[in-house]
């Protein structure tokens, strides 16, 4: 384990199982410092997919204490809601149908008109489930925000250059168009909305991250480096990802 100047926590594993079994343990931890109601945000994208599945597993699932736990989605593909691109779909099938009380999970609705429209109705929900319209520093939105890079820099669905980053008061924006594949329309928790939470934890895993995490390290000014929690940010890399110079380190 390493703290780079400037960066948030690096936390650096074998591999992306190691990395998995790493983001489990900090979800349980996570749920285990909050006696009360807890409100985890999911990500989508393939690398949270692991960490699902274990979730979902015999030796995890029976700890989590279902009826406490609220499911989130950080950012969704405006595809309709049992689409196998759909963000919430995948955590749905690997692990939250079989376990989550239904009205514990919460997916970014993909049936309004359109993204925009898609974005407030989301924005309704988080804020009521939240009890306010503005966010109180001293109170996170969420336990624990879960993320992820894509190898443009982007995080949720803020892309590089896009205006949906610039974001300051909305909580979630419709994004028209995608700078990835798939490239179909988004929405998005706001780097606002994201912040709040008592942890945001990235899961970085395998050889083609490796370019990205470089310009990370740089410090290239790009949406995963500007995504940070008001409380704990951390990022769980695996060797694989390292730029070439610092693996081995751990
Ligand atoms: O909807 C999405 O695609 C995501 O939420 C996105 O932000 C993802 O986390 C990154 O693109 C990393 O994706 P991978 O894990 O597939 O590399």
């Amino acid at each position: 384990m390493m703290a780079a100047a400037g960066l948030p926590k690096l936390i650096v594993e074998t591999d992306a199982e190691a990395l998995a079994r790493a983001a489990a343990e900090r979800v349980m931890a996570r749920i285990a410092a909050n006696p009360g109601r807890i409100a985890i945000c999911l990500t989508g994208g393939s690398s949270p997919k692991r960490l699902y599945q274990l979730l979902g597993g015999d030796s995890w699932r029976d700890k989590i204490p279902w009826e406490r736990v609220h499911w989130f989605i950080g950012d969704e593909r405006f595809v309709p809601e049992g689409d196998p691109l759909n963000n919430m779909a995948v955590a749905r099938e690997a692990f939250l149908d079989r376990s989550a009380p239904s009205g514990h999970i919460h997916p970014i609705p993909t049936t309004a008109e359109n993204p925009d429209r898609s974005a407030e109705a989301y924005a309704r929900e988080l804020q009521s489930f939240y009890g306010e319209e503005r966010l109180d520093p001293s109170r996170p939105l969420f336990d624990l925000v879960l993320m992820g890079a894509g190898p443009d820099g982007h995080t949720a669905s803020l892309f590089p250059g896009y205006p949906a980053l610039e974001e300051t008061q909305r909580w979630v924006v419709g994004v028209p168009k995608a700078n990835v594949a798939p490239f179909v329309p988004r929405v998005s928790l706001t780097l606002p909305a994201l912040a709040s939470c008592r942890e945001m934890l990235f899961e970085i895993a395998g050889h083609d991250k490796q370019p990205i995490l470089t310009r990370l390290f740089n410090g290239e000014n790009l949406p995963a480096l500007r995504a940070r929690s008001n409380g704990e940010t951390v990022w769980l890399v695996d060797q694989a990802a390292l730029p070439e110079g610092i693996r081995g380190g751990r």
